[in-house]
């Protein structure tokens, strides 16, 4: 990436001061109206400029992550366009062969795009780099590349092997049976998916997942996105995935982002914390994305639950039950939960999150840490955390580890103020939350505001 588009990109992040300080907030209701979902976002700048035709993406999610896509797609020669004061992009697709064959790509700490971008990148060949943020270099890519070279692509780490950074050179494909871990990603699987059609142009594209599957609701939008666009796949479970010979990407016309379920969760849990009620829209009983089940775990902790197509709204009595339960299919979402824990009635336990570990911070040492700072007992395991709230919280200034969901969750320990039960954070370096969500601060802020008038 060039400086200039770099420099564009920082401009583009909301500057917050080196920490904030929250106070406690007695009570949480209103209505939040949701920044577009990452997951959706990008898998569909990626879709529509490989398509054949024009796109219209509307309400499409602004952010370090997405920004990071739209740029490389610059690079790679794709045209696109803003539709002034909006976040309605079109976008103009290459009819499955990037225009540019040699760039040098900054993927910042985007998983959704390094990984689906060197699979397309890798079925098409050429001169390619990719690399990030020091953090993208300690993220796993190793099972995707091997699944990728395996069949005659030609990606070479440049750095330590099995992470970013990648060179990705022209190869020559000589089978169509991919084989793929699942267990450290689905965003490896969700990148197969997405170059297949690019590579199944005489024959079938197949794809084995080796061992357990992670993550699994995401797969469920990478196949309906890949519908959408033109894409059938055939499947067997989550073990096998076949993609049809002779399929090419079709712009859709127009394609509307939902609203992100895991940005959701913020408010939704504060709903359940401080009694609400709180609605969020945007998404609702119709998403295609797997977070949406965070309220099935709120419900679980005793708090109501309403739904409407494109709304959510939870309220509670304010006292919430203990949780014991597997969050596998929504690890980002999980996140609150562990934060929701603190005002339970009893210790809680998250189970089978390992790939915490493997994000944008080791997220089960750093929530461990950080939930310890506010009082709270917490036993740490290889892939689950149980989390004791204690008595009473303590006042603490939070690290967030460049981490966007550490920033976000831990602002709801200041909640509850009128049960007392809510504490004064200072959340440090709060400027993360662009990865995701720039204006998070502020969206939180008002918030309060809403609930004073
Ligand atoms: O495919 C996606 O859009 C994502 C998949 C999940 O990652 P893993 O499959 O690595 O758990 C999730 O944590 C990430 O935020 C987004
Ligand atoms: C894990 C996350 O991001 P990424 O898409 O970079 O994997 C996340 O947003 O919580």
């Amino acid at each position: 990436m060039t400086n200039q588009s770099k420099q564009k990109i920082k401009h583009a992040k909301k500057h917050y001061p080196k920490f904030i300080d929250l106070h406690p907030v007695a009570v949480c209701r209103g209505i939040v109206k949701l920044p577009g979902s990452k997951s959706i976002s990008n898998r569909t700048l990626l879709l529509a400029a490989l398509a054949k035709g024009t796109t219209v993406i509307h309400d499409l999610l602004a952010s370090d992550d997405t920004l990071v896509m739209l740029m490389a797609l610059k690079q790679l020669g794709i045209n696109w366009e803003q539709a002034e004061g909006t976040q309605n992009y079109t976008v103009h697709g290459c009819d499955g062969r990037f225009p540019t064959h040699q760039a040098d790509l900054f993927m910042g700490n985007a998983g959704t795009a390094i990984r689906p971008l060197t699979a397309a990148l890798a079925a098409m060949g050429g001169d390619y780099t990719l690399h990030g943020v020091a953090r993208m270099h300690e993220r796993p890519i190793g099972d995707l590349v091997e699944a990728l070279n395996a069949i005659g692509t030609r990606i070479a780490y440049t750095g330590v092997a099995g992470y970013p950074p990648l060179h990705i050179h022209r190869g020559q494909l000589h089978a169509q049976q991919m084989s793929v871990r699942g267990n450290v990603s689905s965003q490896f699987l969700t990148a197969l998916l997405m170059a297949s059609p690019l590579m199944a142009r005489d024959q079938p594209v197949s794809i084995n997942v080796i061992g357990d599957l992670i993550s699994k609701p995401y797969i469920e939008i990478t196949l309906n996105l890949l519908q959408r666009f033109g894409i059938s796949v055939e499947r067997d479970g989550w073990q096998s995935f076949i993609i049809p010979a002779g399929q090419n990407y079709q712009s859709p016309g127009t394609i509307h982002v939902e609203g992100d379920a895991s940005s959701a969760s913020y408010f939704l849990a504060a709903g359940a914390i401080t009694g609400g009620p709180m609605r969020v829209e945007g998404v609702g009983k119709n998403s295609i994305q797997g977070d949406v089940r965070f309220v099935e775990a709120l419900a679980q902790m005793g708090a109501n639950i309403t739904m409407g197509d494109n709304w959510i709204e939870v309220s509670s009595n304010g006292v919430l039950k203990a949780i014991d339960a597997d969050f596998n299919h929504i690890p980002d979402a999980a996140m609150t939960i562990a934060i929701a824990a603190l005002y339970a009635d009893g210790p809680s336990t998250l189970r089978n999150i390992a790939s915490w570990r493997v994000k944008e911070t080791d997220r089960l040492s750093a929530m461990a840490t950080e939930l310890r700072k506010l009082g709270a007992t917490v036993e740490e395991g290889e892939d689950y955390l149980r989390v004791t709230p204690p008595a009473a919280m303590q006042p603490a200034t939070i690290d967030t580890y460049d981490d966007h969901r550490m920033a976000m969750c831990f602002s709801l320990a200041s909640l509850d103020g009128a049960a007392l039960r809510g504490t004064t954070v200072r959340i440090n370096d709060p400027q993360c939350v662009a990865k995701t969500f720039p204006d998070y601060f502020d969206v939180f802020a008002k918030l309060a505001e809403q609930t004073l008038l």
